[in-house]
Order: structure tokens, then sequence, then C-alpha cells
């Protein structure tokens, strides 16, 4: 099963890539282009593309969108002033034709940092009701630690169950 990890520059889609398939937090450097791992679960694999953020690089994020049943956003939970960014890229990407079918996981990530935006605060700015053509769930997590991916992971396992 095809994942793209997206989001802006230094949310930590790397981080979070590392975590998956290796159980580490990893140093990272601004990611260009893009990095792919395989992360088995339960017999159940999943190819996963962590692709850079940066500004410049995003208009080619949807030279990845071919065949992907799921698209991870990652959002910085601690970077208030960017949200809407995210926002209009999130609904650039769904509004493409190959992303059609694909399911929305999105990872509101830094949860270890005070006063960083609740998945409430996310889900509102990022008007994740108003989205009725794709399955979507949104999970609090701290790629630092790990905690909350596999909680993320489960959903993507449970959305393929019932396919
Ligand atoms: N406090 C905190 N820092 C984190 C967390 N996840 C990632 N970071 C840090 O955020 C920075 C950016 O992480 P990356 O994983 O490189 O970000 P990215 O989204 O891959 O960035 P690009 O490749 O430029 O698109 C690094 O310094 C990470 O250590 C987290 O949960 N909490
Ligand atoms: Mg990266």
């Amino acid at each position: 099963h095809k994942v793209i990890i997206v989001g802006l520059d230094n949310a930590g889609k790397t981080t979070i890539l590392y975590q998956f398939s290796m159980n580490e937090v990893v140093h990272t450097s601004p990611t260009i282009g893009s990095n792919v791992e395989e992360i088995v679960i339960n017999n159940t694999r999943f190819l996963m593309w962590d692709i850079g953020g940066q500004e410049s690089l995003r208009s080619s994020w949807n030279t990845y969108y071919t065949n992907t049943e799921f698209v991870i956003v990652v959002v910085d939970s601690t970077d208030r002033e960017r949200i809407s960014v995210t926002r209009e890229e999130l609904y650039k990407m769904l509004a493409h034709e190959d992303l059609r079918k694909a399911g929305l996981l999105i990872f509101a990530n830094k949860q270890d940092v005070k006063e960083c935006m609740t998945v409430a605060e996310i889900s509102q700015f990022l008007k994740l009701t108003s989205i009725k053509d794709h399955q979507w769930h949104i999970q609090a997590c701290c790629a630092l630690t790990g905690e909350g991916l596999c909680q993320g992971l489960e959903w993507m396992m449970s959305r393929l169950k019932i396919r």
C-alpha cells in the first residue's frame, strides 16, 4: 500500500518515517526530494514516501500522487503562523484527481512542546469536518518519543479492513 507523507518543512515528516521504520529518532536535515521506506505491520506492507516540504518543493508533491492509498499530513503543532499555509496545501491536494480515493491521516506533531495547538484547534483551523469526500482522521503525536504514531497506523489498518 502506497503512502505519502507531506506537510510543511520542519513539521517532522522524516523523523516520523524513521520512527516507523527503525523505532529511532534520527538526526535529520531538510529533505530535498524524498525518502522511501517499507514498513510491515501484521503482514501488511506500506511503502512510505516522505517528501520534502520546503516551499519550492511543494509544487512537485503531485508527482508522487499516482496510486497513493493514504496521505499522511504532518502538522507542526507549534507553528500557528503557518497553519493556514497547511490548509491551502491540504485542499489543493484533496482536489487532485489522483488522490480521489485516498484516506487522509493528519498527525498533530510536536505535542511535547508547551502551548502547542491541540487536536481540536488544528481540526478547526483545517476545517476538517467540512471534508466529506475523503476518509480522514487526526491524531496527536510526538515523533521524538513515538507517542501517538501507532494509533495513526492502526487507523490506516482499520480503513484497509473496511474496503
Ligand atoms: N519537539 C519536537 N521536535 C520535533 C518533533 N518531531 C520532529 N521534531 C524536530 O523538528 C525538526 C524537523 O524535523 P524533520 O523530520 O526533519 O522535518 P521534515 O518535516 O522532514 O522537514 P522537511 O524535510 O524540510 O520537509 C527536527 O529538528 C526534529 O528533531 C516532535 O515531536 N517534537
Ligand atoms: Mg524531511
